[in-house]
């Protein structure tokens, strides 16, 4: 798979990290930054550029990284078409993906240590969309909810 893969200066040493270990697990990996640790750069910047190329169907899968999780979650998931979730674990990294699509995942390096990184990784990375008709179901209910809001604020 392609792999949309960012991180701000929080999330940028694990990141450098996740490249390896994405390649190692046979992924390609489009890395979108941040190229150098800078204090002063922002996670909406990274999560909007994940989130935007995995909607657009330019990476099948994201990643993000930042301090805690939360940034990157908020901003990523107000993208049409994104279903990020954080993920502290293995069970919420494949179920996520098993039962509700999730397509980008979010990681929170000052909360997360590195051995948990790879596993949910791994889990995430080896899940796929269980297609039953209960998560279908509840899938189309959120992409409801998301159409209906993208539609009232369309211009
Ligand atoms: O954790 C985050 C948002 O939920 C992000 O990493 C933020 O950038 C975090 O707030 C960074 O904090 P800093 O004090 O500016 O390093």
């Amino acid at each position: 798979m392609k792999i949309a893969l960012g991180a701000d200066h929080a999330g940028f040493e694990l990141k450098q990290l996740l490249v390896k270990e994405i390649t190692d697990l046979g992924h390609d990996v489009i890395d979108l930054g941040a190229t150098c640790y800078d204090a002063l750069d922002d996670y909406p910047d990274f999560a909007q550029s994940v989130g935007e190329t995995v909607a657009a169907g330019k990476a099948d899968r994201g990643v993000v990284v930042c301090g805690s999780g939360i940034g990157a979650n908020i901003a990523a998931n107000k993208i049409p078409g994104v279903r990020a979730g954080i993920c502290p674990d293995t069970y919420s990294a494949h179920q996520g993906v098993e039962h509700d699509d999730m397509n980008v995942l979010i990681l929170g390096s000052r909360v997360m240590g590195v051995e948990v990184v790879r596993e949910v990784l791994r889990s995430y990375l080896q899940a796929e969309f269980s297609g039953e008709e209960r998560h279908v179901r509840r899938l189309n209910k959120v992409l409801a909810i998301e159409s209906h809001y993208t539609h009232i604020h369309k211009p």
